[in-house]
């Protein structure tokens, strides 16, 4: 999951943390800052060069430090038990990840043709139902490398069309709720429809799907059964009448591992790819618009050095390469005054140190596995 998401996931339960806190609802307050505690260290293992990682730690240590004292006091949690209903709301919660994200359509670099085919498959049919005799794909496949879009552009979606944004780590419904997936599967939906019905078209996008609908060797935890469950659940938003408003974007980097009986449930397959050179440029464009650039700093050049790297990868240089002349201008001027512009050769520097996350090989399955099932 990326940067921006976790960020405001961790802020979301942080918050709900110190509003049960100041409620006195102890045992809701441990939870939330659990939770807030286990995606800071997410995103500390994750982006170690972010300028933030100070902060977090702090934000880690401080509520660890209150967790303790709310512990001691076992008195005030026993009377603050949260009740059962109030079970079901917690869990629509923690997958619910925003009302309305605020990634745009413009905040993504190039991907043109994803950008078009999702559009045509939601924005459309949001907008003029009658206009689709047909019916419409409520399922869409995006896939390809990690970090070149695939979370950014369901959730401007969900943007665009004002709707819910349900975000689901299918991995974490696996494990976490071991048990208890098939129920939360239709939970998911359930919350889904009761969107649309009440007039917001909902965006369900489940993550690593394939965690999900995969093939697997061995049948651990009723793997089944969830499985059966969810394609009910799509079946049941195949709606003829043309009211329910409720899409699944399942998003994966091993298409291959998907069962194909299932693939075929996802009539749009888009392949969102490692950033061509214009996309590069772009990106490098996009990414040091607020940053204080010397004047030999050549973004056509930085695209050509970077084939093979992914939109993240080129985002994490450009915020390495702000990083170090920050960490200069403080190690050198104590942060008084103005740091340096960021030369070509800062640039440079970082790229010698940073490899492509994306292995060539899986590349060329990518495209593979996009011929044979390509749907867009
Ligand atoms: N096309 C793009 N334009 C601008 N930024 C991008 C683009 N693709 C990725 N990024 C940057 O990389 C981060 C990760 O992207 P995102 O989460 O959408 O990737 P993903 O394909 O869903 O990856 P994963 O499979 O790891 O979840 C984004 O938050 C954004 O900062």
């Amino acid at each position: 999951m990326a940067f921006p998401y976790l960020q405001e996931m961790a802020t979301r339960y942080a918050r709900a943390a110190v509003a049960a806190d100041k409620d006195g609802d102890y045992e809701t307050a441990i939870n939330n800052y659990r939770k807030a505690i286990e995606i800071l260290t997410k995103i500390v293992r994750m982006y170690p060069d972010s300028p933030l990682i100070s902060t977090y730690l702090e934000m880690i240590k401080s509520y660890e430090k209150r967790i303790q004292q709310l512990q001691s006091n076992t008195e005030a949690i026993e009377s603050n038990t949260a009740s059962k209903s109030n079970e079901k709301d917690s869990f629509i919660n923690d997958i619910v990840l925003t009302q309305k994200p605020n990634v745009k359509f413009s905040d993504i670099a190039d991907l043109k043709e994803a950008k078009q085919a999702i559009v045509e498959a939601i924005v459309y049919p949001v907008k003029r139902p009658d206009l689709f005799p047909l019916g419409w794909p409520r399922g869409i496949l995006l896939f390809g490398p990690p970090g070149c879009g695939k979370t950014m552009l369901a959730a401007a979606v969900a943007n665009e069309v004002n709707g819910y944004f349900l975000y689901v780590d299918a991995a974490s419904i696996m494990s976490k709720w071991l048990g208890e997936a098939e129920k939360n599967v239709s939970k998911i939906f359930k919350y889904a429809r009761q969107k649309s019905e009440e007039g917001s078209p909902a965006i369900i996008f489940i993550d690593e799907i394939d965690a999900l609908l995969g093939t697997f060797s061995g049948e651990v935890g009723g793997e089944v059964r969830v499985r059966n469950q969810f394609l009910k659940e799509m079946d049941g938003i195949q709606d003829k009448d043309k009211k329910i408003h409720v899409y699944v974007i399942g998003a994966t980097n091993k298409p291959w591992q998907l069962d194909e009986a299932f693939v075929r449930r996802f009539n749009k397959r888009i392949l969102i790819p490692l950033p061509d050179l214009e996309s590069r440029r772009q990106l490098f464009a996009l990414y040091t618009k607020g940053l204080n650039l010397s004047s030999d700093v050549d973004l056509d050049r930085l695209a050509q050095l970077t084939e093979g790297y992914s939109a993240s990868d080129i985002r994490d240089i450009i915020q390495a390469t702000h990083t170090l002349v920050i960490r200069e201008f403080f190690e050198q001027k104590n942060g008084e005054g103005e740091p340096r512009s960021i030369t070509m050769e800062d640039f440079l520097n970082i790229l010698k140190e940073r490899k492509p996350s994306v292995d060539p090989l899986f590349v060329k399955r990518y495209d593979a596995w996009f011929e044979k099932f390509k749907a867009l």
